[in-house]
């Protein structure tokens, strides 16, 4: 189309929403002039740039009408009432949350301890790890997750992604400025716009690098510069979905229907999300130069906080500027970059210790850019087909999530339901009678995720419930686009837990109980393991050698040709496919090892400190540990980036997860809200790293708990012979865990098989325990690990459980038997 007509259909548009060609027209002018005549963006959405322009322009004039009405009042005119202002583009915003990874015997695991006094030793815990390489956050996150009604409560309160883990409020408004004419180029194409104040440094660097060892804070100031500097990633990060710019998508049918899946905002995330982003987006395309910048800084002198912005382009750049306002600020010259990037170096490698000899402030930045994107688009869901990011296209209205109650609404062929769905007697969904607008092949995709996210699923766990549960699901996909009707659907649950986590995983874990009245679980969560007082657990940097790692890599080490050191663990070869599932003959040799263990590489140890463990009179023979094959993820000291594929496990979570009650006695039980496909990570088991010997002595102080969630770190016994008790390493995550703790066992034919896997340690002593899928997993099914029990060893001095699994590879005998007569 020509410009002219360009232009004509534009200011027609407008007029269509009652503004003039005369307000349109210089507002037009001025956007052709920032965007180089590029008319894509101005058409884009529905002319939303243009609008949001104009907005601000009217809004300017009514400002500027109020600021001659009050000269002019306090010259002595008589006083009238002010006109009311329109929303206000770059102000008065509320803040906007980002949306943002055995075997053998009974010795391989033991569940023995029992933990009486759970309060008590949590508090004894938390006071004994000061010695812990990583600390525990002594604040508010260390309440105990899951606990009393109190949780229920905290409605409303924000979900932070890892990168927003702060969950601080923001200042009012942003501002991202460069005079530099790629940056400008970068701001006209930018659609997200992502706000944190930089209150709590060391906890969002702590997210957002996830460093697996100390903690090494952000800087706590930043430097009193006006201009924020503003790093450009120099190639967009390859693990990145083609087409897909990540959280919110300007264009919601170009990237919302390939990144379908929305994150659970509740509603006032949804709403705060909605109203803030396009606020933002019109605000940050303007590039002011630093004058420009300085007066506006100036006008809002209140505000004296720093703040991170994080920007996402449709080009998958990412641009992130600090920015610290000060109301000092009187004679300001903008530095160049490199002397502010210097200055930070200096200040990290001073202030904060950091020793790593390649540590450079632009690299951090880069991997902040990378970790924004990776929490964008969850490349591990991507691959997997399950692509996920946050839209605020998705029709707000549809989702929302309170409390005990949350409510959902999606809609429905009126053919197929009219009037109400009962389900077990209840009624589940009501139909109400509004029509929606526009509800699309988008938001069902988006709405058939949530219904199994939230609702339909926590109904009951027989094949039969299932069965329905699906049904209902299916019903979604008969929808029209847009003809239809509303169903609410309210669901109300005597024990709910929103979000066991309290935000520290990048997807909440609800919990869920719709069988008895059991109390919730009390523990504290932990995203990562924790050391215990005596546990030798020292992550020393001149131990990982160069040869442990690979400084020269740069980017995600799976995609390039040559495997870098980091896979000599695994025989010169990458455990993991590109898109980060376990590679199918290494899956299976680790579910084998587990099924037959007898036929691997069994180590004997002459005085077994586990059977020590269990009668320190007696001596008995060692059963055999498993000689394992551990898979080594790049590390810290690593060049290649933080999206790096061959970092799965130190993700984190990215699977959508839900403790339920099991039927079946079995207690609390986790299952996937989503289909997973075999060899996918699901979680690592967290807990607090004990020796052998503190385990054993706890067990001894806390008898009679139903549940114990201790597991062994046994792979170092072979490569140094006999380990003491002291040195021999357990995970304990009854006081201290992550959401692992609630995996039950299965006998023989599990879905997840445990893999150890290296980090930042390089012998075999200390690791992390991964559990992975040994098959494809159906949305709604038990998630399970065979603990290696030998049920018929009664030489522990704790009894094992009845096994309850259900299996037809069940080693419990007796189970077994009562099982037959039963039926
Ligand atoms: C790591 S916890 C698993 C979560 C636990 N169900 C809960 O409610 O917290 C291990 C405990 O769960 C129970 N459990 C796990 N698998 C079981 C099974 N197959 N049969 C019976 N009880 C089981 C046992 O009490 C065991 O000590």
């Amino acid at each position: 189309m020509a410009p002219n007509s360009k232009a004509a259909k534009a200011c027609k548009t407008m007029g269509g929403m009652g503004y003039s060609g005369k307000v349109v027209k210089p507002v037009l002018k001025n956007l052709l002039k920032l965007y180089d005549n590029n008319w894509k963006f101005i058409e884009e959405e529905n002319y939303r740039v243009l609008i949001d322009a104009i907005i601000e322009s009217e809004d300017n004039k009514v400002a500027r009408v109020t600021v001659e009405k009050k000269n002019a009042l306090s010259e002595g005119e008589p006083d009238e009432s002010e006109p009311p202002l329109k929303r206000s583009k770059s102000n008065n915003q509320t803040d906007q949350s980002a949306p943002s990874c055995h075997n053998s015997p009974q010795n391989d695991i033991i569940t023995i301890g029992n933990m009486k006094n759970k309060v008590e030793n949590q508090a004894r815990g938390k006071k004994n790890m000061a010695e812990s390489s990583y600390k525990l956050r002594q604040d508010e996150d260390m309440k105990p997750t899951v606990i009393c009604q109190k949780y229920h409560q905290d409605k409303g309160k924000n979900h932070s992604s890892p990168i927003s883990h702060t969950g601080l409020e923001q200042t009012k408004e942003t501002h991202l400025l460069s005079n530099d004419e790629y940056v400008s180029s970068l701001i006209s194409s930018e659609k997200r716009i992502i706000t944190y104040e930089t209150g709590d440094h060391s906890k969002s660097y702590q997210d957002l690098c996830n460093a697996v060892i100390e903690s090494v804070p952000f800087p706590d100031s930043l430097p009193n510069y006006k201009v924020p500097f503003v790093v450009v990633p120099p190639d967009p990060p390859r693990l990145l979905l083609e087409g897909g710019s990540c959280g919110t998508c300007s264009d919601a049918n170009a990237n919302c229907s390939t990144f379908p899946e929305l994150i659970d905002l509740d509603a006032e995330e949804i709403s705060d999300s909605m109203g803030k982003s396009s606020d933002l987006e019109g605000h940050h395309f303007e590039c002011m130069d630093s004058e420009q910048f300085k007066a506006e800084e100036e006008e809002n002198s209140v505000l004296n906080a720093s703040k991170i912005d994080i920007a996402s382009s449709s080009r998958r750049e990412v641009k992130i500027s600090l920015t610290y306002k000060s109301s000092l600020q009187s004679h300001f010259q903008a530095p160049s970059l490199e002397s502010v990037l210097k200055q930070v170096e200096e200040k990290c490698l001073k202030s904060y210790k950091i020793t790593l000899p390649g540590f450079s402030m632009l690299k951090l930045m880069k991997d902040m850019c990378e970790c924004f994107l990776a929490a964008c688009t969850a490349s591990n869901g991507i691959e997997q087909g399950v692509p996920r990011t946050v839209s605020k296209e998705c029709n707000p209205q549809a989702i929302s999530v309170e409390g005990v109650d949350h409510q959902l609404t999606f809609c429905i062929n009126s053919d197929i339901l009219n009037g109400l769905v009962n389900y077990r007697n209840r009624t589940l969904i009501e139909v109400a009678s509004q029509t929606p607008h526009g509800l699309g092949p988008i938001h069902m995709d988006l709405i058939r995720r949530h219904m199994r996210n939230y609702n339909i699923d926590g109904y009951g766990c027989s094949d039969k419930d299932k069965k329905i549960s699906r049904k209902i699901i299916e019903l979604d996909s008969l929808a029209s686009s847009s003809a239809g009707v509303i169903i609410v659907q309210k669901q109300h649950s005597s024990n709910y837990v929103q979000d066991i986590t309290k935000g520290q995983e990048a997807y909440r874990i609800p919990l869920i109980n719709e069988i008895n009245e059991e109390p919730l679980p009390t523990f504290y969560y932990i995203q990562h393991n924790v050391v215990y007082q005596n546990a030798y657990v020292k992550f020393l940097l001149a131990r990982m050698s160069d040869d442990n790692c690979c400084s020269n890599c740069f980017g995600d080490c799976l995609s390039s040709e040559i495997p870098c050191a980091c896979a000599g663990e695994t025989g010169g070869e990458f455990a993991y496919m590109p898109g980060g599932l376990v590679k199918e003959k290494y899956l299976e040799s680790c579910i084998s090892m587990n099924h037959d263990p007898q036929q691997h590489n069994l180590f004997y140890c002459k005085d077994c400190p586990l059977e020590r463990t269990k009668d320190k009179r007696l001596s008995g023979k060692c059963k055999g540990h498993l000689v394992r094959k551990f898979i080594k993820e790049c590390w810290y000291k690593c060049g290649c980036s933080m999206l790096c594929g061959n970092r799965v496990v130190q993700r984190g979570i990215t699977a959508r997860l839900q403790v339920f009650m099991t039927p079946g006695g079995k207690g609390w039980g986790l299952r996937t809200l989503e289909d997973m496909p075999k060899g996918a990570f699901i979680c690592e088991y967290v807990g607090e790293v004990v020796t052998n010997t503190e385990l054993f002595e706890r067990n001894v102080r806390n008898t009679g708990e139903k549940h114990t969630y201790p597991v062994l770190l046994d792979a170092d016994w072979s490569s140094e012979g006999v380990l003491k008790d002291e040195e021999a390493l357990c995970l304990d995550a009854t006081s201290y865990g992550n959401v692992a703790r609630f995996i039950n066992h299965r006998c023989s034919d599990a879905n997840l098989v445990e893999i150890p896997v290296e980090v930042e340690t390089p012998d075999h002593h200390y690791y992390h325990v991964a559990f992975f899928t040994t098959r494809k997993v159906d949305a709604l099914e038990e998630l399970t690990w065979d603990y290696g029990i030998d049920f018929d060893d009664h030489s522990h001095p704790v009894k094992a459980f009845k096994c309850q699994c259900g299996s037809e590879f069940c080693r419990d005998r007796k189970s077994k038997k009562r099982r037959k007569l039963r039926l």
